[in-house]
């Protein structure tokens, strides 16, 4: 049996009763270390807090083994109990749900403990969580790729009324441009995008296409550390968060689409 158990998104603490009884009785425990382990305040190679609590070794996952051995951590849920760790909840990143489709093809059977994801929690500041359009990423640009196409999804969104949940790129273990070129690959140091730097982005890129899809007076809600006791939720213009330090990460940040009365009330507690 796979367990794909989801951790939540403070600390160690906020795995489930359901998902500790996983855990407990599963032979090998694997904890996925790319989408957002570092809400855990977790190191690539300080995995000692959850391996005290669960009473065992737990082996992190980096993105090459989910994508390349997957194969692997399926044939040995073949014959014996294996969990699959995810910060927050599996189905909030679209990565785990091709580990499902890969398990149910081999005859593996699968088990899904949910958890909080990001995707719930920014209901906080009080916007209805079913008046959300189509959530995008933001990637880091680069000097020769700066990807848009979360623009036209966003101008979509607005034209509706409805908000947007912007994902910020997290690079951890990419391997570097010039290692590739020698054969021997060099991992860069990892990078998480702030909250500033997505606003500089999404405003580079209204420049670009000129379409008012938002402006820097657009009203926006920006997140840090959720689900942590030093979150950080703050409301106001693209213009006020760009001067807004949240400190370290995780962060992301909704575009706020039409408010109902009792939303404007809510964000007024979170307004710069
Ligand atoms: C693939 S998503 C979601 C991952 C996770 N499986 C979940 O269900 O929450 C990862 C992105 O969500 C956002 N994120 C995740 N955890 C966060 C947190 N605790 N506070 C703020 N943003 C967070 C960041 O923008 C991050 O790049």
């Amino acid at each position: 049996m796979l367990y794909i158990v989801g951790l939540g998104l403070g600390d160690e603490r906020d795995i489930t009763l359901r998902g500790l009884d996983a855990v407990k009785k599963c032979e090998k425990v694997y904890i996925e270390a790319y989408t957002s382990l570092l809400s855990f305040g977790i190191s690539t190679d300080g995995l000692s807090t959850l391996e005290k609590l669960y009473g065992k070794p737990v082996i992190l996952a980096d993105r090459e083994m989910v994508e390349e051995k997957a194969d692997n951590i399926l044939s040995e849920a073949h014959g014996s109990d294996v969990a699959f760790l995810v910060v927050g909840d599996p189905f909030g990143a679209t990565t785990h749900t091709d580990l499902v489709v890969r398990a149910k093809k081999l005859g593996v059977d699968v088990k899904v403990v949910h958890n909080a994801s990001v995707m719930n929690a920014i209901g906080i500041c009080g916007l209805q969580l079913y008046r959300y359009g189509e959530t995008v990423s933001i990637p880091f640009f680069t000097e020769t790729w700066r990807p848009d196409s979360f623009y036209e999804k966003i101008q979509r969104n607005r034209k509706l009324g409805l908000h947007t949940l912007c994902l910020l790129d997290i690079r951890v273990k990419e391997p570097s441009l010039e290692s590739l070129c020698r054969g021997r690959k060099q991992y860069e140091p990892p990078s998480y995008m702030t909250i500033n730097t997505a606003i500089e982005q999404l405003l580079e890129i209204e420049e670009k296409h000129g379409e008012s899809a938002y402006s820097e007076d657009t009203e926006c809600v920006g997140f840090a550390r959720l689900g942590s006791e030093d979150q950080m939720i703050v409301a106001g213009t693209m213009r006020q968060l760009l001067t807004v330090d949240f400190g370290k990460p995780l962060h992301c940040l909704v575009i706020v689409g039409n408010t109902h009365p009792v939303e404007d009330e809510m964000l007024e507690f979170y307004k710069i």
